[in-house]
This record gives structure tokens, sequence and C-alpha cells, in this order.
């Protein structure tokens, strides 16, 4: 079943358009990243589908229920992590879940749960005394209570180390699994590059794209990588491989690596212009764009 649909949405706020005519879906069983630069209109979007905020134009439904004229039953099957968040500061870790379990009419173990998000150790302390990566673990477990068919997380692993960020992936993972949608929204490349089915990059409150990282990669022209390691390397070689047809962005590392991203068909054209400039060429490899390419691609302009 579609959990989200979201059809023309647009948000104004004065003259700043926050959201500019947004339409997407996202299914159950998916992990969707919701990708844009700081202000892009991430937190906006979630808030219209939680009802905080009222759309200027269009519409979005959770599981067929719009989220402005029917909001209860939206968002019924849904778990949330917002931006902003605050904990109870009195109430311990174990007291927020059994209030959350309370609230949903859940049947979970609050123990079981905080062991999931690795804070069990702490149940019972304060949650004011927790560190900013412990409340937003504790937040995410209340989130889970009653295994929601959507979770709405808005920066789920801002705060954490890579450690930390790994463990909530994998939770992720199994939620999808499970056949929950999960929608998620960052700025943080590789969060969403590791594990998102697809991805919508937004940019000034327009979706630029949405595609599987695959698509996106081959929308971009294959958004080959290529590292050429030669014998010397100066500017004016660096500058005039810039200027091959079908090259995107050549910079040099290390001294004497020249990185390429470009496309399929340019690569044999890098190399031969290479050896016209007399530059021996020593190593050659590809490597696939990263997210990261392909984010700057898009959010360049133009690419859409
Ligand atoms: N209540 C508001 N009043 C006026 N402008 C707002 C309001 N809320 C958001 N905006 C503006 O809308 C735009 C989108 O903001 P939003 O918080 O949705 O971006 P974001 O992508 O979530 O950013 P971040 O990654 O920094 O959290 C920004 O220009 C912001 O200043």
């Amino acid at each position: 079943m579609t959990a989200i649909t979201a059809d023309g949405v647009s948000k104004r706020y004065g003259t700043v358009t926050a959201l500019d005519r947004v339409s997407l879906s996202v299914e159950e069983g998916e992990i969707f990243g919701f990708l844009g630069p700081n202000g892009a209109g991430k937190s906006t979007f979630i808030n219209v589908l939680l009802d905080f905020v009222r759309p200027t134009d269009g519409s979005v439904e959770l599981f067929g229920h719009d989220c402005q004229g029917e909001g209860v039953a939206a968002r019924e099957r849904v778990g949330v992590l917002p931006d902003g968040y605050s904990v109870f500061d009195r109430l311990t870790g174990r007291q927020h879940l059994e209030y959350a379990v309370r609230s949903k009419a859940a049947a979970d173990d609050p123990a079981e749960i905080l062991d999931r998000v690795g804070i069990s150790e702490a149940a019972d302390r304060p949650a004011s005394d927790y560190s900013t990566g412990m409340k937003q673990r504790l937040i995410l477990g209340m989130s889970l209570v009653g295994d929601p068919d959507l979770l709405l997380l808005d920066e789920p692993t801002t705060g954490l180390d890579p450690n930390g960020a790994a463990e909530i992936r994998s939770i992720l993972r199994e939620e999808r699994d499970r056949g929950a949608a999960i929608f998620f929204s960052s700025h943080i490349l590789e969060q969403v590059e590791a594990i998102c089915d697809r991805v919508g990059i937004l940019q000034d409150g327009e979706l630029v794209a949405v595609d599987t990282i695959d698509g996106l990669r081959q929308s971009i022209g294959g958004g080959t990588k290529l590292l050429i390691d030669v014998d010397e390397l100066d500017d004016a070689t660096t500058e005039t491989v810039r200027s091959v047809d079908g090259v995107e962005t050549a910079t040099a590392s290390d001294g004497t690596t020249l990185e390429v991203t470009c496309t399929n068909d340019a690569k044999m054209d890098v190399v031969v212009e290479l050896q016209r400039l007399g530059a021996d060429v020593v190593n050659f490899r590809t490597e696939e764009a990263s997210l990261e390419e392909m984010f700057a691609a898009y959010t360049r302009g133009g690419r859409a």
C-alpha cells in the first residue's frame, strides 16, 4: 500500500517558498531518503505530513487519509522522530517508553525497546541527564512503539557517532524488512546512500530528482569517476582535461593523481588527451560516482 502520497504540495511563508509543488509517493517496505541542504524545505514537508503546517497548495495523504482533513486517521499508523524534539526532563527513559506504550495502547515491552536502541543501561536515569545521542535513541525508541506502518524521521542520525548511526541504520532496515515504510530526511549524504531504496533531492523547496541511487547515477551520464595516476601533473593539464567534452569535474589530488568525473563515453578521450599533453599514465582505475557527487551535480542546477 502507498504510505505517503504528496500531490503538488507548496508552502509559502510571505515571500519565502519553503515547498514548491512537491509530488512524490512512498510505498510500504521501502526506505525513502529525503535529501537536501539546510533550508531546502525538508522539515516543512514532514510538518505538513504531521499537520503542524498547512500547505498553501496541494494535498498529502498517509495511507489514503488526507493529512489535513483526516489527520487522526492519517497519523494512526505512524511513528515520528520530529525535528527539534524534546524529552520530559524528570521522566526516566523507561517512563518515556511506558508513556508511549500507554498512549498508543500498544503491547510493547519498554525494556526490550530500550535494549534495541542501546540505552538499557540508562533506563532508570532521568532523560535530562542523557547526551544528545541518547535522547535521539530514546525518541527513536518511542517512534517504534506499536510497530508503525510508517516511520517519519527528521534527521534521525544527528548527534550520533558513526557506530551509533550504523546501529540506527540496522534498526531501520529491520523495520523496513517487516514491511514498514521509512521516510527520513537528512543532509548527510553517506547516511542516505548507505540505506535508502530511493532518494528524493530537494533544492529550494523543489524536488529536483527522485530515483534509486543507481538511477540517479545513470541520469548524470553514467557518473563515472576516474582516478588516474600520472608521472607529473600541473594546473594546465588539469585545466585542459576539464575542458574535454563529457567531463564534469577534474581535480588534482595527492600531487600526481587526477580525479575526473565524466560520462562513460568520455573516459577514453580523457586518457587520449593526457597522452597528447605528454603525461605518462602510470595507473588508471574507475569508481562509481558517490551520492555526494551526484548531489552536487543536481544542486548545481540544470540536471533535473
Ligand atoms: N515558520 C516559518 N516562518 C517563515 N519561514 C519559515 C518557517 N519555517 C521554515 N521557514 C523557511 O522555509 C525554508 C525551509 O525551511 P526548512 O526548515 O523546512 O528546511 P530544512 O530543509 O528542514 O532545513 P534544515 O536542514 O536546516 O533543517 C527556509 O527558508 C526557512 O527559513
